[in-house]
């Protein structure tokens, strides 16, 4: 089996560990000769590295393992890039999420204005990646994890129509396949799901057991008779509890179909407005609990020189899903993943270039999209809106159009009132006069 070489993106980032452990629990079919981490921060870098360094050492001292500032180095002669940035950081994330709620509009990190303000950043920083990566190695597949995955991947497809090498990946998908097999005591290895959307705007329609068997309206009586926790329920903050609860409405008001947990955002932007606190949002929550865990036990672990029994490498979704989608590519495994991809006919009712999340098998060329067909009105009505906004966001950035960007905020659910999104988006503008390109 060939040995890769592989760069993590944004290798500061608080999800590094979980990865590297991932990383060293699939050698078996994805073996690594050569792992850099690379991060524009040289202070998060080095806890982390440092970190990382005693973790190969114990667990695959076989591996060429280094951290970086530099481009070159991290770019050069690699096979993958493992890419999840976070431009401007958690404080930026705490003023997307603050800035609208001042205006009693959703604030959170994908959706809304929230999201509509870290797209805006994450176009600008993404796009020098992928020129980069391509200087320094034209072949490598690129695997993004960065947010907004949905406004990020429609730029990018945009700016690189012909780069065939770039998946934009979410693990939420593959996070509540988790939590339905826990739900219904079930092994979700065994799930086969059928599922349509945008990221972070989509909705299972079945979920099959290895028999043929649809095992949804189980999945839905289940919510509507008690409920819906994440399957990780004992580590999550209470934020998260209460996203997934806010599950269990939609199967009531919506039966149809299983939603993802981020469309509660778009179906009751009001309610869920007045229950985020504008003075501690989720970013406050994750500075002072993940950021803060993260860093403090990696730098534990260098003290006491070993990684054994180390909280901070627990392994979820996250970092098997990227591992995993890497090897199902590189191994032409043709493996079931449900990723971003462009819609080409995929939900024949949808224009060719939205950028779709579906199920698609996974091979050496790349995702193989399962076809959906014609999906209906109200699913139509909701995504080609929510598509209007990512694309208006895409073009805002790209020509600095303010009115680009006005139309944009206005077409989000999370605000409608034109007057609303135009006093949203002056305080974005002030808040991000370092990140945006000046909108006109
Ligand atoms: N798609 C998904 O489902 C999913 C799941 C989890 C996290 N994420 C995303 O992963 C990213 C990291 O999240 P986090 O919470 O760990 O954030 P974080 O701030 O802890 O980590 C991000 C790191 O990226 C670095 N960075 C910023 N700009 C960079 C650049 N241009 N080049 C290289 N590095 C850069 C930062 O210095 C930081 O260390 C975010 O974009 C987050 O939204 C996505
Ligand atoms: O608020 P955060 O920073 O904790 O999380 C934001 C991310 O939420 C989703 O990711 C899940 C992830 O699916 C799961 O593996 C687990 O570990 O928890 C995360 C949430 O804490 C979402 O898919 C991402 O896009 C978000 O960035
Ligand atoms: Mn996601």
């Amino acid at each position: 089996m060939k040995q890769h070489n592989i760069v993590l993106v944004g290798g500061g980032s608080t999800w590094t560990p979980g990865i590297l452990k991932a990383l060293t629990k699939h050698l078996h079919e994805f073996p690594l000769k050569r792992v850099v981490l690379y991060d524009v921060d040289e202070e998060r870098q080095e806890v982390i590295g440092e970190f990382a360094k005693i973790l190969f050492a114990e667990e695959a001292p076989e591996v060429e393992f280094t951290y970086t500032t530099n481009k070159i180095e991290a770019y050069s002669d690699m096979d993958f890039v493992f890419c999840q940035m976070r431009t401007g950081g958690y404080p930026m994330r705490e003023k997307d999420e603050k800035i609208p709620l001042g205006f009693g509009v959703i604030g959170q990190e994908t959706c809304g204005a929230g999201g509509f303000a870290y797209g805006m950043r994450s176009i600008r920083d993404m796009i020098e990646m992928v020129n980069d990566v391509r200087h320094y190695s034209a072949d490598a597949w690129i695997l993004n994890y960065t947010n907004p995955a949905a406004i990020v991947a429609l730029a990018l497809d945009r700016v690189f129509p012909d780069d065939k090498k770039i998946l934009n990946i979410c693990d939420q998908p593959v996070n509540l396949l988790r939590s339905y097999g826990r739900l219904i005591n079930y092994d979700y290895n065994k799930f086969e799901p059928t599922y349509f959307g945008l990221n972070h705007f989509g909705w299972f329609t079945h979920i099959f057991d290895e028999n043929g068997n649809d095992l949804a309206p189980k999945i839905k009586e289940m919510i509507l008779q008690g409920g819906f926790r994440p399957v990780d329920a004992e580590q999550r903050d209470q934020s998260w509890l209460d996203t997934y609860a806010l599950v269990e409405d939609m199967v009531r008001d919506f039966p149809e179909y299983l939603p993802n947990t981020y469309l509660q955002y778009y179906l009751y932007p009001q309610y869920k407005a007045a229950k985020l606190d504008s003075h501690h949002t989720r970013a406050n929550e994750v500075m002072e609990g993940r950021e803060k865990k993260v860093f403090e036990e990696c730098r534990d672990i260098v003290l006491k020189g070993t990684a054994k029994k180390s909280q901070v490498v627990h392994n979820d979704a996250h970092g098997d899903m990227i591992v995993e989608v890497a090897a199902s590519i590189s191994n032409n495994l043709r493996r079931t993943y449900i990723v971003i991809v462009p819609n080409n006919g995929i939900v024949s009712n949808l224009s060719n270039d939205v950028m779709i999340e579906v199920a698609a098998s996974l091979g050496i060329n790349g995702p193989a999209p399962y076809a959906v067909g014609e999906i209906e009105s109200f699913y139509k009505g909701l995504i080609e809106g929510q598509h209007a906004y990512e694309k208006l966001t895409v073009e805002a950035y790209l020509e600095g159009s303010y009115t680009k960007a006005l139309q944009a905020l206005t077409l989000n659910r999370t605000i409608v009132d034109a007057k609303k999104a135009r006093l949203v988006l002056d305080a974005l503008i002030e808040a991000n006069k370092e990140y945006w390109p000046e909108l006109k």
